[in-house]
Formats: structure tokens, sequence, C-alpha cells
């Protein structure tokens, strides 16, 4: 886990522990045992701590903070480790390459010395699995630093590179990539020079004449951009410490609130987030394959069909990786639209200074524009973004499965239609498969890869693989009406309207959303998307009943014996579309304003349907908002699972938050319905299925049902279907 080895004078610790070089019991024993033995060898002078393979030291184990601890050989604990370190008289030097994360910068800062190649990045991102750092970071980065940029890394989480490291003084000096070698240059050179003032315990904290005002700054921008969570105020509550109390005092109160965070629900969860993250990509679809037993296709070059919202979002992906796109459009006029939407975001990122002007040119430089599909017949993937109209995406798969060469792998952004009814315009259904992506394409996270019934293995690795590759984290889903994450959320946007019908109002609803740590309310999303969107949809559906005989009443409250609320349509045909008209659930200031305000006649239109409706207003409880709103969504996870859609909890959780902002400190849905007691959710169900029996989202699931009358937690899902089969 440690290795030492001396070289002349110089004492060479390496922390060996793949993939990230974590900090496991026996890594924090290695280290305190080779220091013990480089401080007891007279031969040693200097020491040199550096890390095998791609990094560092990215932080403690995490695993270890919810599970089982190892037993330690040695009694101290990382931060006493860091404080032996600190107290030694050989100066030691961190030659840090890859990353310097959580208790790995806590090492480096029980070093005397810090030097780091270029690429190199160091942060305290302990906030973002819901913790502190404990080993004495929330007290050694201010006086090395600073008290405002320390609140800032400590309280956001975010990683910073070299170059900015050293200006802030985190790093003595940037260096080749040689680090072992440049590690030991440097080590020589420090020999003989004084330690005091190198341990950075006993330097004072800098800035602490502004404290108040850059503590007060910090706690308003958490209570603004990390709502809802615990662990960024535990972060500035254990910094601002270090103004208040000596050294060692304040240690404690940092050992304090770290023991407070690290045994919190929300920690749990966002450890739980976080491995699940990573384990997305690992896609697995049960008696098919998995990610380790077939290979990717290499993707070279890329077309997008579509420069509308999504085509422009998904090229800049691509191109934002370094990959050649060909945007194809149905016209010149389009295509010269959605060319220019590509560009103004790229100036964009020239003014706030996320690109150099050059890096844009370059990035526009691989993007080519046509008219025509005989320009795809040497592209290896290309990905369908038109209007969602079943006919024309068909209609395009053929032309595609004509231009495109036989292995080209072909992708639509449906947001819900049938990808087996796409795939079977081709010949090649097994290359063809969604690729569902979220707006602004080219910043959301999540990629919803939706296999058909027979797409290849080798089809969904090459996207998932595609998806890492763009910087996405990619999900394999199965094929059913509107996926995963839109079939759940249309449990939730039904149930939110049908509470107006029963008496609440629009921002009622939302603000109990909201209150969960939704960043947006369900009314105030559709008014940000646009109410016309789904019309349109719902008058092709309207349209296709009449075809088949069956006339559309627009005041129905039922289709096919199904609750249904037609309030969305009779807001369009109001005109009603959301913030673009000015006008939605809300109303604005102009059209497209932003703020949205409670609006009168709104709410008169609420009570009038209510009253024609016989339907009788009442007062609905913040509780039961929340119970409408979320347990259906929440039955309709358990449904997915049970139907083979989704094949694990974790992948159904990283969805939610990644694609519609659910908290990642409640872990998702189904981690969430763990917490709540899966019985309580069950019951809760039965209760408002006997209520509202015409909808079908209150039947519970029968996986649901299993698992609450065994008094199981979700882990135990896979044998409750398998045994169900
Ligand atoms: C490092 C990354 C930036 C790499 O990113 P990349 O995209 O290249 O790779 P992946 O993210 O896919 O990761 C690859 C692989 O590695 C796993 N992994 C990554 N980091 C960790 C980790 N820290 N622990 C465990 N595993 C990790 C990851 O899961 C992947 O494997 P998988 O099988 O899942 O595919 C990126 O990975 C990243 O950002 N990592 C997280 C970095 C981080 O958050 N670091 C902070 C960790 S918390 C911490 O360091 C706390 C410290 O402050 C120390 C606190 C000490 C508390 C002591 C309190 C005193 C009480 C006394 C008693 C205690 C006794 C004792 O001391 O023992
Ligand atoms: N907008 C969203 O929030 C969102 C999110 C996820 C998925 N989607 C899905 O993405 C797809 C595109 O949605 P959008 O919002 O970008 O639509 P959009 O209306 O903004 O753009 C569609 C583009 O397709 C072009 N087009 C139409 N027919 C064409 C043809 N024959 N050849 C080439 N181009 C053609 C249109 O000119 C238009 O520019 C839909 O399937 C939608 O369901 C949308």
């Amino acid at each position: 886990m440690v290795d030492y080895r001396r070289e002349g004078n110089v004492a060479i610790l390496t922390v060996n522990n793949p993939p990230v070089n974590a900090i496991s019991t026996r890594v924090k024993d290695g280290i305190y045992e080779c220091i013990s033995r480089a401080k007891n060898d007279t031969k040693v002078s200097v020491i040199v701590i550096h890390g095998h393979g791609k990094h560092f030291i990215a932080g403690a184990d995490i695993h270890g903070f919810s599970g089982q601890r190892e037993s330690s050989k040695v009694v101290a604990t990382l931060p006493e480790v860091i404080a032996f370190m600190e107290a030694s008289n050989k100066p030691i030097v961190a030659a840090i390459h890859g990353t310097a994360l959580g208790g790995g910068l806590e090492i480096a800062m029980g070093c005397h010395y810090r030097i780091a190649t270029k690429s190199a990045r160091v942060g305290q991102p302990e906030v973002l699995i819901g913790i502190l750092p404990g080993a004495g970071g929330t007290q050694r980065l201010p006086r090395l630093c600073g008290l405002g940029p320390a609140l800032d890394l400590i309280s956001t989480g975010r990683h910073i590179k070299a170059p900015q490291a050293l200006k802030l003084g985190i790093i003595d000096k940037i260096v080749s990539d040689d680090i072992l070698k440049e590690g030991i240059a440097f080590a020589k050179a420090v020999i003989d020079k004084p330690l005091n003032g190198r341990r950075i315990s006993t330097l004072p904290v800098k800035d602490a004449e502004n404290a108040e005002q850059l503590i007060s700054a910090a706690n308003a921008s958490v209570r603004k951009r990390q709502r809802g969570m615990m662990a960024p105020i535990w972060n500035i509550k254990a910094v601002a410490e270090s103004i208040k109390l000596p050294f060692d005092e304040a240690m404690e109160k940092e050992a304090e609130y770290f023991t407070v965070l690290v045994t919190s629900s929300q920690a749990r969860a966002l450890q739980y987030a976080f491995f699940s993250e990573r384990l997305a990509p690992k896609w697995e679809v049960p008696g098919v394959a998995s990610y380790n037993t077939v290979k990717p296709m290499n993707i070279k070059t890329a077309a997008v069909i579509g420069a509308g919202t999504m085509g422009t979002g998904i090229a800049m992906a691509l191109l934002n990786a370094r990959i050649p796109v060909t945007l194809v459009e149905q016209n010149k006029q389009f295509l010269e639209k959605g060319v220019k939407m590509i560009q103004d975001l790229y100036a964009g990122s020239v003014r706030l200074g996320k690109l150099t002007a050059d890096q844009a040119k370059y990035l526009l430089s691989n993007l080519k524009t046509s008219l025509s599909y005989d320009d795809l017949s040497t592209v290896d993937c290309v990905i369908e973004a038109v209007y969602e109209n079943m006919a024309l995406k068909k209609e395009i798969f053929a032309k595609l499965d004509n231009a495109c060469k036989p292995s080209a792998v072909l992708c639509s952004n449906t947001s819900s239609l049938d990808i087996d009814e796409i795939a079977s315009a081709t010949k090649r259904p097994d290359k063809v498969i969604g690729t569902h992506f979220f707006v602004p394409a080219y910043y959301m996270r999540l990629l919803e890869n939706v296999r058909g019934k027979l797409t290849s293995p080798e089809t969904i690795a090459t996207v998932q693989s595609l998806g890492v590759r763009i910087g996405k984290i990619p999900v394999v889903v199965g094929n059913c009406d509107s996926f995963v994450g839109n079939r759940m959320l249309g449990t939730y946007t039904s149930e939110a309207q049908f509470l107006l019908e029963e008496g609440a109002l629009p921002h009622e609803v939302d603000s109990v959303i909201k209150d969960f740590g939704i960043p947006i309310g369900a009314f105030e999303v559709s008014d940000l998307s646009g109410l016309d969107i789904g019309w349109r949809i719902r008058k092709e559906r309207y349209e296709k009943l009449e075809k088949s005989g069956k006339k559309h009443d627009p005041n129905a409250r039922f289709i096919n014996g199904e609750r249904f609320s037609p309030l969305g349509d009779t807001l369009c045909e109001k005109g009603r579309f959301g913030r673009k008209t000015g006008m939605g659930w809300y109303r604005y200031e102009k059209p497209g304003a932003k703020e949205p305000f409670i609006d009168a006649e709104i709410t008169t239109l609420l009570e009038d349907y209510s009253k024609k409706h016989n339907i009788t207003r009442r007062k609905i409880s913040p509780q039961e908002i929340f119970e409408r709103c979320f347990y259906p969504l929440i039955n309709e996870g358990f449904k997915v699972l049970e139907d083979g859609i989704a094949t694990r909890p974790e992948d159904i959780d990283v969805i939610w938050i990644n694609g519609y902002g659910w908290p990642k400190y409640t872990g998702g849905p189904m981690y969430y319905a763990n917490q709540i007691g899966l019985d309580k959710i069950y019951d809760t169900m039965c209760y408002y299925y006997e209520q509202h029996p015409t909808s079908s989202h209150w039947r519970p699931s029968a996986l649901l049902r299993d698992l609450a009358k065994q008094q199981l937690p979700i882990s135990q899902w896979g044998k409750q279907v398998a045994s169900r089969l």
C-alpha cells in the first residue's frame, strides 16, 4: 500500500492503492510507518511522498465512511498522522500529479513543501459527499491560501488546477511531468532550509481581518446555490473556527463537526449517489451482455440531423469532445439559424473566459454543415434530433440506412417514441438505439440510452462509451413509452394538475416541490419549456383517437377510462404557452421574462373549472401535495424495475438526479423511498388508489408490495423479481 525506498539521503514513499490511491486504514498506517522509518534512518535527510499510477492521493476511501473500517495497526488517526508528518525535523516534500483531493490535499498540507505537475488538480471536495475535510483541511487551508479562497474551495468542493493553486500559495512550484525525478531534485535543494514557517499549523490565518464579511458572503452563497444541503453550512462553520480558536482547539471542533456530518443521512445519500454515478456506465442487460463482455466501436466522426434546440446542443457536446460533426437540416434557413446558435454559445463562453478565442475557433472548425444525406456516407454515428413525430423519424431513418455505411450506428434523440418502430424503417435494427439527451444537451450530464428489442450489445457498448467520452453519465434503459425519466415524470405532472382541479394553486404545489429540494416547480418548469409542446403531442393523440372512430371531447376528464386533466389544453387555447407568451400557469411582466407571479386569472379559471365539473375545492395540505406528487413517481420507478426497463435502482436514481434536478442529498427517488420506508409508501399508495381508482398510477407496484410486506430494502429487489418471473 505504501512502499519505502531510499535513494542516497532521500527517502521515497510511494502510495500504491489503485485506482486512485484512496486513503484506507492500511494506507494511513503505511504512511505513518514509512515516515517513522525515515525519521529514524540516520542516512535519510529528506523525504518525498508521491503516488503510483494516475494520482497522488484522491482522498480518504469513501467506502470507509458507511461501511466497516479495517482495524488499524497503528493507533494514530489520520489527523494525528498528518500532525506527525508536520512535526518531522526532516523536510517532507509532496510530489503531486493527477489529483490531491480531500485527505490527499490534507496529507500534502502536512508536508513542508508541495510541488505539482501543470495538469495536477487539488481540492477539498468532501462537501460534495456530505462531509468536511476532517484531517485538518478546514484549519490548514485558510492558513495556506487565505480565508476567502479556503471558504470558496471548501464550501463548493471545486477542484483547481496547479497554476491557480500556485497563485493561491497552495503549491510551491510547478514542475515537469517527471514528478518523482522533480520531487527528488526539489527535496535535495531544501535539505538544509529551516522548517520554521513551513509548518502550516503554526502560521496565522491570512485575511483574518475580513473574516466577518467573508464568512457571511460564503453563507449567503451557500443558501442560494446549495439550498437544502447541510454539509456546506458545517464546512463554513468549521473554517470559521480557524479565526476564533488556536489550531489545536479548532481541530477538536473540526472533529466534532465531522462526526455530525459523517453520521448524517445526507452524507450516506451523497456517497451512494457518488458510487451510483460511477456504476451507470458499467451497463448490464441481464441474460444478454454487459460492459465487460463487449467492445465498443470507435466513433471518429458523427452527424446530427436537425439543428434545433437539441440538435445544436448535441453537436456542441460532440465538438467539445473533439469529435468532428456534420450537421444536417431540412433547409438552408434552419441550418444557418442552428449554426448561429452554436457560434453564439461559443462566443458567450469566450466572453465568460471559459474558452479562448482560439479554442472556440478550433472547435467550430470541426463543424461541417449539409442539406444532403449523401454527405453522411463515411460517418461512424448519426444522432437524429428532428421534431417528435414517428412518421418523420421513420422517413429519416430509412434515408440514413441508405446513405450511411453499414457499420454506422443510428441514434434517435426521441424523448418518448418507440425505438423498435423507428428501427423497423431500417435494414440494420441492431445498429439503432435511442440516445436521449437532456436540454441543454451541451451541459446536462444525463444520457438515457434506450435499447430496442434488436439493438446489439456492440451498439449499446458504443453509445455508452461515447457518452463517457463526451462527459455524460450514460444509463442504459429499455424501450417503453417515454422510457424511464419521462415515464416517471408523467405521473408527477398529471397528479400536480389533479391537485389544481381539487383546490390547490400552482404556486402551492410548486413551493412543496421546491421545499423538497427540486430547484424548479412542476408549473414553473412547464411555463419554462412551453405548454404548447405537450399540447402538440396531445393533439396528435386526439387526432389518432378520432381516426380510430372515438370522438375526443375537449372538456373530457377521462380518456379510455383513465383520469385526465384538460387544464393544460385550456390554457393553450387561451394562448397561455408559458414564459414565451408572458403567461402560462403564472403571469410574467412581459413575454420572455423569468420571474413568475401568481395570476388572479388562473385562480378564477380554476375556480370556474371546479364549479363546472362539480368539484368542491378544498385546502390541500403540503403533506398531501408531497405524497401525491412524489409517491406515484416512486411507485412508477418500482414498476420500471419490475418491467425490466431499468436493470438497477441506482440507474433510476442517477437519471433523476442528473436529468430532473432531484436533490442529490436524498440519493434519488429509489434510495429515498427506502428512507421513507417501503411499507409506508405502499400503504399510502393503497389509500390513494382507493380514493382515485381511475388513476392507474396509484395502483401499487407488485415489487413494492412484496418488498414492503417482507420488510426488505430496495437492495433486495433483484431476488424479488427473479422469484416472480
Ligand atoms: C479522483 C477522481 C477525480 C478521478 O476521476 P475519474 O473520472 O478519473 O475516475 P472515477 O471517478 O471513475 O474513479 C475511478 C474509480 O475510483 C473510485 N474512487 C475515486 N475516488 C475514490 C475515493 N476517494 N474513495 C474510494 N473510491 C474512489 C471510483 O469509485 C471508481 O471506482 P469504481 O469501481 O466505482 O468505478 C474522482 O474519482 C473523484 O473526484 N473522486 C472523489 C474524490 C473525493 O471526493 N475525495 C475526498 C474523499 S473524503 C476525504 O478525503 C475525507 C478527508 O478529509 C479525511 C477525513 C479523515 C477523517 C478522520 C476523522 C478523525 C476521526 C478519527 C478516527 C478515524 C480513524 C482513521 O483515521 O482511520
Ligand atoms: N426540447 C427538449 O427539451 C427535448 C429534450 C429531450 C429530447 N427532445 C427530443 O429531441 C427532438 C428534437 O427536439 P427539439 O426540441 O430540438 O426540436 P426543435 O423543434 O427545436 O428542432 C427540430 C429541428 O429539426 C429540423 N428538421 C425537421 N425535419 C427535418 C428533416 N427532415 N431533416 C433535417 N432536419 C429536420 C427542424 O427544422 C428543426 O430545426 C425531439 O424528438 C424531442 O422530443 C427534446
